[in-house]
């Protein structure tokens, strides 16, 4: 069975990974398993330097073929923020609740929901061990909600509304979400990428 390790403590992410890569044959390892382990600071650009810093840093320290994910919310009305400070956005707590209240604070004044709109992006990075890092995008479109609405997901999914489906991430079930998600997308483009390679 092919290992791989997700290079993410994010407990969110790492149950979408499981049910994504486990159903393909894979053996999903998180740093969740590796409470010890070394902390990457985030301090790219974007969310494809951030993965490739992350990726690099697991697969180099546990020699393990290693995928890791950077991703986030981007807001039009707010300039693409939060952007790579998504998880950190309210505080380096990274309180989803504090996040998601700020957001809608600083959307408080526009009414409309096409005035408010955004995507999540998810940028994935493959590094095996000695070879060349591999990166692929994914993205999922969407609204800021007024309020939040919805019980499942994580971060974000509560305030954001799908653009094809007008309902919540939250709303979705684990199933849905895994059809139509960022994650998911960059995820289909990254098969791609390892059963070429
Ligand atoms: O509602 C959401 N649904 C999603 O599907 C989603 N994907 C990402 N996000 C947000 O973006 C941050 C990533 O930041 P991030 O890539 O640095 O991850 P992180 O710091 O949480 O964990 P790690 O992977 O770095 O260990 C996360 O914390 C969330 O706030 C999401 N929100
Ligand atoms: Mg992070």
């Amino acid at each position: 069975m092919r290992e791989i390790i997700i290079a993410t403590k994010n407990q969110g992410k790492v149950k979408e990974f499981e049910s994504l890569l486990k159903p393909m044959g894979f053996r999903v390892q998180s740093l969740l398993d590796y409470p010890l382990s070394i902390d990457v600071e985030e301090t790219g650009t974007t969310f494809e330097e951030n993965a490739i810093l992350k990726a690099e840093a697991i697969a180099k320290a546990y020699n393990r073929v290693t995928i890791a994910d950077d991703s986030g919310l981007m807001i039009d009305h707010l300039g693409g923020k939060p952007g790579i400070y998504s998880a950190r956005y309210a505080g380096l707590d990274k309180n989803d609740e504090a996040n998601m209240e700020k957001v809608l604070e600083e959307l408080a004044a526009v009414e409309a929901l096409e005035d408010r709109s955004a995507r999540f992006a998810c940028a994935l990075a493959y590094s095996r061990p000695g070879q060349m890092t591999k990166t692929v995008v994914g993205t999922c479109e969407g609204f800021i909600a007024h309020e939040p609405i919805g019980e499942n997901g994580f971060g974000y999914d509560p305030i954001f509304i799908v653009r094809d489906l007008h309902k919540t991430m939250a709303q979705l079930s684990k199933e849905e979400k895994n059809k139509i998600s960022h994650r998911a997308n960059a995820l289909k483009k990254l098969i791609d990428v390892i059963t070429e390679s």
